[in-house]
């Protein structure tokens, strides 16, 4: 193997119930925003990169009295995101670690501030979303040739509900990509969730998520639209676990109309990265 020219890049993995994230800490790194997206779409992908949902930078911002640091979100595909739930609790999570805030802290994401709370001495991290938006019951679409009804809410980022009788049966890629694209969204298109009621504490989730653009293992904002949708038709409580693809259980608690979600934030490697074996050009 050749040994790649450029310095190796620290970074951290970490998944919050299986949606996984590359996170750098940008107070050493110092990248650009504008060269943020295509690291993502160079680090991101499977194979040729790191491999993750998403990739997150951590930034200090002595500007912002308000917060404790900013994070800038980054799809898979290189779009950035106003809003990640799983990405948020690692993040989180690994701010508390490496001392840029302290378990309880407050985060600015361009949905807006995030609230969160470390559970030390577990993996837990408890995060309150941004008020949901635009929320909207009962959309009847020609979703891949067969009228579905569609809900949607956004939780941070835009979110459709489909509300199942077996979620396992669900064709994904083809309904959920019908979703996603579907005219009736915002240009960008939404995520497209699509839930099963257990009872009236639990759901199971399947997510197509957009800018992944595929199934992830969980999306907590999409478990926050789910829950807030399913209590809002009368199906569950204001106190919901969903079980993800990944077989992991999200939490939402409703409260106030507030959204709160909590999971496990895990961290799997630290180490470093070399950019230009992913065909990122060399820093300057
Ligand atoms: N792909 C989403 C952002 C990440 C959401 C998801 N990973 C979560 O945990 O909330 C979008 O572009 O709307």
């Amino acid at each position: 193997m050749t040994t790649p020219r450029s310095a190796g890049v620290p970074f951290f993995k970490m998944h919050g119930s299986g949606n996984d994230f590359v996170l750098i800490d940008n107070r050493e790194l110092c990248l650009p925003q504008s060269e943020m997206s295509e690291w993502a779409s160079r680090v991101c992908p499977r194979g040729f990169g790191v491999g993750a949902d998403g990739l997150i930078f951590l930034q200090d911002t002595p500007e912002r009295p308000d917060v404790d640091y900013v994070w800038h979100f980054y799809n898979a595909d290189g779009s950035r995101a106003e809003m990640c739930g799983n990405g948020s609790r690692c993040a989180a999570s690994l701010a508390h670690r490496i001392g840029l805030a302290g378990a309880t802290h407050v985060f600015g994401t361009d949905a807006g501030p995030i609230h969160a709370h470390v559970l030390e001495g577990t993996d837990l991290v408890k995060v309150e979303l941004t008020p949901p938006t635009g929320l909207a019951l009962g959309a009847k679409l020609n979703v891949a040739g067969h009228e579905t009804t569609v809900h949607f809410v956004n939780t941070g980022v835009p979110h459709a509900v489909v509300v199942c009788e077996d979620v396992k049966a669900v064709d994904i890629m083809t309904v959920g990509r019908a979703i996603r694209m579907h005219e009736h969204f915002a240009p960008a298109g939404t995520n497209a969730n699509f839930i099963q009621v257990r009872d009236d504490k639990r759901l199971f989730l399947r997510t197509y998520e957009r800018g992944v653009e595929g199934e992830t293992f969980a999306c907590g904002t999409g478990a926050a639209a789910s829950a807030l949708i399913a209590h809002t038709l009368g199906l569950v409580g204001p106190e919901v676990e969903l079980t993800t693809s990944g077989g992991e259980v999200l939490q939402i608690s409703i409260e106030n109309g507030t959204v709160f979600l909590q999971g496990k934030a895990l961290m799997t490697y630290h180490g470093e990265m070399y950019p230009e074996s992913m065909g990122i050009a060399p820093l300057e």
